[in-house]
């Protein structure tokens, strides 16, 4: 029992915590020395069909992303860019294969541990923001550190400090932290979403088509500022839309994905299927 609640402990936190201990003094010292998981996500052997009837619409056999790692996801409409992201929130679970985040077992949890880890390591941008309507842009960010509860904040002065912080870098007027999400604008609604995602300081961000409804300048200034705010966060952004690519350092397309491509896609330097493997 021990074990597991141990082993529960460091899947939240990513870290585990190596403990040396020197036997050489006479009083017994323990030293605990954190290690940074270095692997924020691992796809493997992964399949899924949204029913038992019809062909699988992804089959991964390897994805690794290390940490850190800003990667731009791209495929054609209906090619199951965001039926992989819904897999790795834990949204949908897979039908065969496993899904590793932060090094945990995430695709083995129970709903409500996946529920958890999802709430405290993951933020998520949806392609429609998801914002609840009739909240305003307070409650909604409150909303997620509630779920989250992962005592990063000791009240609520704390998080309305980090809320105020967190929207004047993203650039939204202070004035709108009592507006109602259905009041704001597209642009603002996109921004108050990133302000959700980030509040907890995720390591993973996933973020789905949020530029669709953008011009060329609100996009740039956009792309800027997230890649800014995420600077810490591994990072899986989808577009379907190939201009968003230069934004990105490293690329990779559902189709490489699909049928099991991982290991020996990366011919090209920038396409990056399996990163981990091409600095290897
Ligand atoms: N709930 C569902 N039940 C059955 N089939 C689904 C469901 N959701 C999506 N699909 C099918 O799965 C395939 C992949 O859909 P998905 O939404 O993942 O594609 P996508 O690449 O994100 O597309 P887009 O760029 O248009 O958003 C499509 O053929 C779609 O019709």
């Amino acid at each position: 029992m021990s074990c597991f609640i141990s082993a529960y402990s460091n899947f939240l936190t990513c870290r585990r915590v190596e403990r040396n201990v020197d036997l050489s003094e006479k009083k017994q010292r323990v030293q605990h020395r954190e290690v940074e998981c270095t692997t924020a996500i691992e796809v493997t052997n992964l399949q899924f069909a949204y029913s038992k009837k019809s062909k699988p619409i992804l089959d991964i056999k390897k994805w690794q992303i290390p940490k850190g790692e800003h990667i731009f996801l791209s495929g054609p409409s209906g090619s199951g860019k965001s039926t992989l992201l819904n897999l790795l929130c834990g949204t949908l679970t897979p039908s065969k294969g496993k899904i590793s985040l932060l090094e945990q077992p995430f695709s083995s949890l129970s709903n409500r541990q996946r529920d958890t880890f999802r709430a405290r390591n993951i933020g998520v941008v949806f392609q429609q923001f998801n914002l609840i309507p009739y909240l305003s842009v307070a409650q909604n960010i409150n909303a997620a550190v509630y779920f989250a509860n992962n005592g990063n904040f000791k009240n609520t002065k704390e998080v309305t400090a980090a809320t105020y912080q967190l929207l004047n870098r993203l650039q939204l007027s202070d004035s709108l932290l009592h507006a109602k999400a259905d009041t704001l604008s597209i642009g603002q609604q996109q921004r108050v979403a990133i302000a959700r995602a980030l509040i907890n300081d995720p390591q993973l961000l996933i973020i789905d088509e949020p530029t669709s409804a953008l011009d060329t300048d609100a996009r740039d200034s956009f792309m800027s500022l997230l890649k800014d705010v995420a600077a810490d966060s591994t990072m899986i952004f989808v577009s379907h839309d190939e201009a968003m690519k230069s934004y990105f350092e490293h690329h990779c397309s559902i189709s490489q994905l699909n049928g099991s491509l991982g290991n020996s896609a990366s011919s090209s330097s920038k396409d990056t299927t399996n990163p981990m493997q091409e600095r290897a």
